[in-house]
């Protein structure tokens, strides 16, 4: 945990961390809204306007254009390995820009200050880096930790209410696969008015939750594929949504995956139906739904990608009960649609 910083005063963390980094040496990648941000986070550092790579919003650019343009600053500007990529955003530009500095040189430091509640709980921890590719999710990409992750909640003032709901889906996820106590606290909780005090010891709880996991299996050998559980439905739902060019967010999609695979959790692996039935409750009255039976096919096509796979098919991350997960279950088409047609 010594990575992950929390703070109320992130100018001052960042001012401490980039002691002695050199101004020429910092590089920021930022996409259009988070941007706004440097001026404040920076206001204790010398820093350089030049050296900032701003790329467009949204998914569809967590793109090899994107990555590029990271790389082309960073060259042109004068990067070394020894230099720091500073990634301020959503999950979209911590992946986007910590692949970009993976792979820079093969290799710089960076540091991560996330500005979304999703990228705060789940994705600027673990080191999963990468872009998208002809509309498969994450296709490209590398297991590489930034060196520090600094996490102030007050960033998140300013993030739209859709946004929220939609991070709050990975946290629903951690407490499936952690205990019924903060699976019960998730449940009753308002997304839209969280109490401050309250959400901040939530949001720890789920940094705790995803790195417990992650320390134990980094590269996803065995049980870190319980954190891809809802993903191997949902991200198929995200990339039909991304290729028909409609604007479903990564959490919106997930709490979707999360409902047909807590059915198939209940087929398979006789996990709870109480507790099935009221998180699908709850999804259903904050996520958006999408037409999945319609596009079954297409969805399925996309399942083949899922890294998950082996020749044994469609792998999936199924639920025993609450805190108590199954890696590698295989699950034919007909399954499938049948989890589909519960969303
Ligand atoms: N690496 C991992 O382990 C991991 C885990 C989960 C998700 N992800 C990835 O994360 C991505 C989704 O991340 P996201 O939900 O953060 O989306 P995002 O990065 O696209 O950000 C969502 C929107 O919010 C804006 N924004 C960011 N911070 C803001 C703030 N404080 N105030 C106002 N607006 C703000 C952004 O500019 C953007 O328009 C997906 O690509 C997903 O695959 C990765
Ligand atoms: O950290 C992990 O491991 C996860 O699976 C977390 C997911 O929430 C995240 O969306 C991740 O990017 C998915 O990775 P992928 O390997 O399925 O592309
Ligand atoms: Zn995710």
């Amino acid at each position: 945990m010594e990575r992950i910083i929390f703070t109320t005063d992130s100018s001052l963390v960042l001012a401490e961390l980039l002691q002695g980094v050199r101004h020429d040496q910092l590089f920021v990648v930022a996409d259009k809204h988070t941007v706004g941000f440097c001026d404040k986070l920076l206001e204790k550092v010398n820093w350089m306007p030049l050296n900032v790579a701003v790329v467009d919003c949204g998914e569809e650019n967590k793109s090899l254009v994107s990555v590029a343009r990271v790389w082309s600053m960073l060259s042109k500007r004068g990067a070394r390995r020894s230099s720091i990529l500073l990634c301020v955003g959503g999950g979209m530009v911590t992946d986007m820009g910590g692949f970009a500095a993976s792979t820079f040189k093969r290799g710089m430091r960076c540091i991560y200050v996330p500005t979304t509640l999703l990228a705060q709980v789940d994705a600027s921890l673990g080191g999963k880096t990468g872009f998208n590719l002809d509309g498969l999710k994450n296709e490209i990409g590398t297991f590489s930790e930034p060196e520090r992750v600094v996490i102030d909640v007050s960033l998140l003032q300013t993030l739209p209410v859709r946004e929220r709901v939609s991070g709050y889906a990975e946290m629903l996820k951690h407490g499936l696969l952690s205990d019924m106590e903060y699976l019960e606290r998730l449940l009753v909780c308002d997304t839209n008015v969280p109490e401050r005090e309250e959400f901040l010891e939530l949001i720890k709880k789920s940094v705790s939750v995803k790195n417990d996991i992650v320390t134990q299996d980094p590269n996803e050998k065995g049980i870190r594929k319980a954190l891809n559980f809802g993903h191997t439905i949902g991200h198929a739902i995200e990339s039909c949504s991304m290729m028909r060019r409609e604007n479903m967010l990564h959490g919106e999609a997930i709490a979707l995956g999360i409902i047909a695979e807590l059915y198939l959790s209940v087929r398979e692996k006789g996990f709870p139906g109480e507790v099935y039935r009221r998180v699908r409750e709850f999804i259903k009255r904050y996520y958006p739904t999408y037409p999945v039976m319609e596009h079954a096919d297409t969805l399925y096509e996309l399942m083949l990608h899922d890294k998950k796979n082996d020749r044994k098919g469609v792998n999936f991350t199924l639920l025993e009960d609450v805190g108590q997960f199954s890696i590698n279950n295989y699950c034919t088409k007909e399954q499938i649609t049948e989890a589909l047609n519960q969303i």
